[in-house]
């Protein structure tokens, strides 16, 4: 198989990802990344809220289960101030430099849970979102469904609960409901994915939402194999929730555990790890071992797809070697 590694001035792309809790975002995400880095793209990988070290410390606020007297509108606000700081700082430079940006929830979580899921008026949500998003809008969304609402949130919380995903059923299944209806107002931007099936499936479903733009999938998507090692690939949700507080996730521990989207959506090996560390409440981690199986699974099925890896250096990546987007660069 060949690919395109041609060092071409490239044109920016903003992709988010979407859905309800337990969807299978980080996963997809991650394998995207590895995949297009390989074919010599930039590649800034972010989640939301965080992505910024003002934008990780609103997080740490807004899913602190200790937080149960908050707000819907301050909730919301929070939301909105960390995507705020996200777009200015990090989303519009990388995409200037013609960067691919990934993101892990964007504007959409927001009408979402905020809009629907607390009841708050859609259309301050959709104005509010705009204010925050600064004319930046994702040129591609895939909206991953999970089994059902129920099967994800088993997924999500199996070491426990954030302050949202302790938010009730009812209210995930408004979430999810919202979520469909969405992407039916906006079939060309927001591609739904059902992430029922095995890993593989789920990832080639996502590739050919993403062909028209990012053309070199096409031999990604006519391989039989390409995909196959993503199956093997085991996200042990225990080593990657990280420290637990009687019960209920700590959600500073679980961002850097989960995500590894540095300050500023930089991130390195050793940075990240002590990241990790820095953010530690009282518990021992141990994904690194479980992300390194899960990396190397990973860039082996990215491997396949180009027969030119690895890519060119100075290539960035959010799993290791992302070393764009520092705090202040923008
Ligand atoms: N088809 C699938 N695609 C992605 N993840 C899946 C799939 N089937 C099961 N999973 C599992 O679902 C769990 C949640 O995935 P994750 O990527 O963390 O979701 P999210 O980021 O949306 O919360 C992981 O344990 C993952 O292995
Ligand atoms: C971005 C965003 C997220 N959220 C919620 C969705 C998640 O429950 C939580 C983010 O936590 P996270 O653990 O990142 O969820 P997931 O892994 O499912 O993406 O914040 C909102 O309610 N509004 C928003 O605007």
């Amino acid at each position: 198989m060949t690919c395109n590694n041609a060092a071409e001035a490239q044109k920016g792309a903003f992709i988010t990802f979407e859905g309800g809790e337990g969807a299978g975002k980080t996963t997809h995400i991650r394998f995207l990344s590895q995949t297009l880095e390989a074919m010599g793209r930039e590649v800034v990988c972010l989640r939301e809220p965080g992505g910024t070290s003002i934008g990780e410390q609103l997080r740490a606020v807004v899913l602190d289960p200790r937080n149960d007297v908050m707000a819907d509108e301050c909730e919301l606000m929070i939301y909105l101030a960390a995507r705020a700081q996200l777009v200015a700082q990090i989303v519009k430079p990388a995409l200037e430099r013609g960067a691919v940006v990934l993101c892990d929830r964007f504007s959409d979580s927001t009408m979402a849970y905020q809009g629907f899921g607390r009841g708050l008026d859609r259309d301050l949500v959709r104005r509010a979102n705009d204010f925050a998003c600064q004319g930046i809008r994702p040129d591609r969304t895939i909206l991953l469904v999970p089994p059902s609402t129920r099967a994800g949130l088993a997924r999500a919380t199996v070491e426990g609960a954030d302050r949202l995903e302790a938010a009730g059923d009812a209210f995930h299944e408004r979430v999810n409901a919202a979520f469909a209806q969405m992407a039916a107002e906006e079939p060309e931007r927001m591609r739904t994915v059902r992430s029922a099936s095995k890993k593989s499936d789920t990832a080639r479903a996502v590739f050919a939402e993403l062909v028209d733009l990012f053309p070199q999938f096409e031999e990604c998507l006519t391989s039989p194999t390409f995909f196959k090692s993503l199956d093997g690939a085991q996200v042990v949700q225990g080593a990657r929730s990280g420290a637990m507080e009687g019960g209920a996730r700590s959600d500073a521990t679980e961002d850097g555990a989960r995500s590894g989207m540095m300050e500023g959506g930089a991130r390195s090996d050793v940075t990240e790890d002590s990241a990790r560390s820095d953010v530690m409440e009282g518990g021992i981690r141990s994904d690194a071992t479980e992300d390194s199986a899960l990396d190397a699974a990973l860039t082996g099925a990215s491997a396949k797809a180009c027969d030119e890896v690895p890519p060119r250096a100075g290539v960035s990546t959010c799993v290791s070697k992302n070393a764009l987007a520092k705090e202040g660069d923008a």
